[in-house]
């Protein structure tokens, strides 16, 4: 699919064609703050600026002696010194402080527009996409992000100007030495570049094998249960050890290299230094230039080359901040086909709209995965189905495993669009509907609830997240929820989830049954649970659900006897075709692959009277 979620590899080096694209790609970002922008511009100008004017007080000191003769006293130079030094440290506090805002807003300010476009993203592109990357996207490459901004970009600046600014003057100062170090430039650059493109091709090797033990790492805590219980625990942390330990030669070996460099360029760099003074105390001898000048030549070749060294250093970091950048801004050019508007804010109350009855019609409809934009072809998955669900009716849909029962909710929902035929929900085509309007004619009770890490009332509120508390407990209530819910420590505002209390399966769904009361929708999408409860909990799940399908369109997973009894119309799909349709009575008399079926499948719920919780 058009989506770049695959691109995982960091840039080898600064391609600056594609670093133009990114920055093009992050401007829109930037942009709301060029003030700021201007502002870090004048404070790296005048910082560099007052660096650059020590070295002209070192010749004035030098050339007269320092005696303080030709009219300025030398206590005028220092204190000139100490001005400078304050505007020094006055620009670098404002240059460090802008630059870094800037780095932190900006990348703050793209980390909430890829969740919000994440979130907004059709199924087919999460169906494609590593959850795992896409939660390292929104963390590590945009922490990497950030942390390049504040260091690395903002070193590569402060030193880029040093380096333009002392090498102006180097040549303003004494052109004939300017040009000896000229010469010297690529017999220091060239063995710096290649040197450190390897370091940075080592280091890359060292950042990959660390992502792959990561996300065996976070596969392997998020599935702990699995895990534990094939006695995999020990493989797994060996197999990660080993991960480790490879990350560890990789890093050790880009260290080296490192380690190398960094004394290759000590040397080179000190030792061109001493071939200039050299080379320029001549020039001294032999009264070319003063003592004085060459002093503040000396200083500029220091400061420019120390720049330089700076900014090589920083380059491989930089180009990995671009690269992060080119990954989060390729999420936001993502083609998604279905892209609900965006509102601002989900929905905010649940009152049906007029019209809003709750008719469902699938009419010749096929589908297959993997058409929205996928290179594989699809495989059909639905093929010609046609049915309704007239409003207040239940139709139960059954089919062995796999028929693409869950794909018809799915589609239903608008998850995905059908390759031929139409969905229409009360009379307009869901194609040319917006997703969330209509979604919001609809409550999805699924068989594997999620619970988030938030309280009671958060997780039953969580499609309307400023229903009163009075609706939450009226929902639970419906929900036959309130008497586990207010046995829990802290009522409706416990914590469930990962940090709080856990549930059972017949509470999980009872909770699920609360949202859906809370969301009160003409169309209730109902898949049963197969994994069987204990017959309290089956009675009360049971109860909650028959309340809530009263008075409203009903299309359900159907799993258990008593749900196809009472459905106004069974459909039942077999490899993605509606072999039969009829009633209970009508399909089980007729000996097709519903009375098959209903043989094997359903189990009657039983018959037990239990007392509520
Ligand atoms: N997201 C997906 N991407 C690709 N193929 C899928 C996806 N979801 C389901 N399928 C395939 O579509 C077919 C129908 O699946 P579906 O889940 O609709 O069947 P089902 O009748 O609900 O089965 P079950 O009763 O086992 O849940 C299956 O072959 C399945 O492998």
């Amino acid at each position: 699919m058009a989506n770049s979620a695959d691109q995982t590899q960091p840039p080898s080096r600064l391609d600056v064609q594609s670093a133009r694209q990114t920055l093009r790609d992050l401007w829109p970002f930037v942009a709301p703050y060029k003030g700021r922008i201007v502002a870090a511009f004048f404070a790296l100008v005048g910082s560099t600026t007052a660096t650059l004017t020590v070295p002209l007080s070192v010749r004035m000191v030098i050339d007269r002696g320092f005696t303080g003769e030709d009219g300025v006293p030398l206590g005028g130079v220092f204190l000139g010194l100490i001005a400078v030094v304050s505007v020094l440290a006055v620009m670098s506090a404002l240059r460090y402080y802008l630059v870094t805002w800037l780095g932190e807003r900006v990348v703050a300010d793209l980390r909430a527009a890829v969740f919000e476009r994440i979130m907004r993203f059709d199924l087919s592109f999460h169906d494609s996409a590593r959850s795992g990357e896409l939660v390292s996207r929104l963390t590590s490459d945009a922490t990497q992000m950030k942390s390049a901004v504040g260091t690395s970009v903002s070193v590569a600046l402060r030193n880029f100007f040093m380096f333009v600014g002392a090498s102006i003057m180097m040549v303003v100062t004494s052109p004939a030495l300017s040009g000896a170090v000229l010469l010297a430039i690529p017999f220091i650059v060239l063995p710096l570049i290649i040197f450190g493109r390897q370091v940075r091709a080592r280091s890359r090797v060292a950042q990959d094998v660390l992502a792959d033990a990561s996300a065996m790492a976070s596969e392997a805590i998020s599935s702990v249960r699995t895990v534990q219980a094939h006695t995999a625990q020990g493989r797994l942390a060996r197999t990660f050890g080993k991960a480790v330990e490879a990350s560890f030669e990789a890093a050790r070996s880009s260290i080296v290299a490192r380690a190398l460099l960094t004394s290759f360029a000590i040397f080179v760099i000190f030792s061109s230094v001493v071939l200039v003074l050299w080379y320029g105390a001549n020039a001294v001898v032999s009264g070319d230039m003063t003592a004085g000048e060459l002093g503040q030549f000396l200083l500029y070749a220091v400061f420019a080359a120390g720049a330089l060294g700076e900014v090589s250093q920083v380059v491989g970091e930089v180009a990995q901040a671009i690269g992060a950048a080119d990954r989060l801004c390729g999420l936001l050019k993502v083609d998604v086909k279905i892209l609900p508007e965006d509102r601002g804010d989900d929905r905010a109350a649940v009152t049906p709209v007029a019209g809003d009855v709750g008719h469902v019609v699938f009419d010749h409809v096929s589908f297959g995965y993997g058409s929205n934009g996928a290179s594989s072809p699809a495989v059909p998955v639905l093929r010609d189905v046609s049915f309704e669900a007239l409003p207040g009716k239940t139709v139960a849909l059954v089919g062995p495993s796999g028929a693409g029962k869950s794909t018809v909710l799915q589609i239903l929902m608008r998850f995905y669009d059908v390759q031929s035929g139409d969905v229409l929900v009360d009379g307009k085509k869901v194609v040319d509907m917006d997703p969330i309007a209509l979604r919001e004619k609809m409550a999805l009770v699924p068989q594997d609830v999620a619970i988030f890490a938030a309280s009671v009332r958060d997780n039953v509120a969580f499609a309307r997240p400023n229903a009163s508390d009075d609706d939450i407990q009226a929902a639970l209530a419906a929900a036959n929820a309130s008497a586990f819910v207010y046995g829990l420590p802290d009522g409706i505002n416990t914590m469930l989830g990962e940090r709080g209390v856990n549930l059972s399966g017949g509470q999980r769904q009872r909770i699920a049954i609360a949202r859906a009361v809370l969301q009160d929708a003409p169309i209730l999408l109902l898949d049963e649970a197969t994994s069987a409860l204990d017959a309290e909990s089956e009675h009360l799940v049971q109860d909650a659900l028959e309340r809530l399908m009263v008075g409203r369109t009903v299309i359900v997973i159907a799993h258990r006897l008593a749900t196809v009894r009472s459905a106004d119309e069974i459909v039942v799909l077999d490899d993605g075709k509606v072999v039969e349709r009829g009633s209970h009575s009508e399909l089980a008399a007729s000996n097709g692959l519903y009375a098959r079926l209903a043989d094997l499948q359903f189990s009657e719920v039983p018959e037990k009277t239990v007392e509520r919780v």
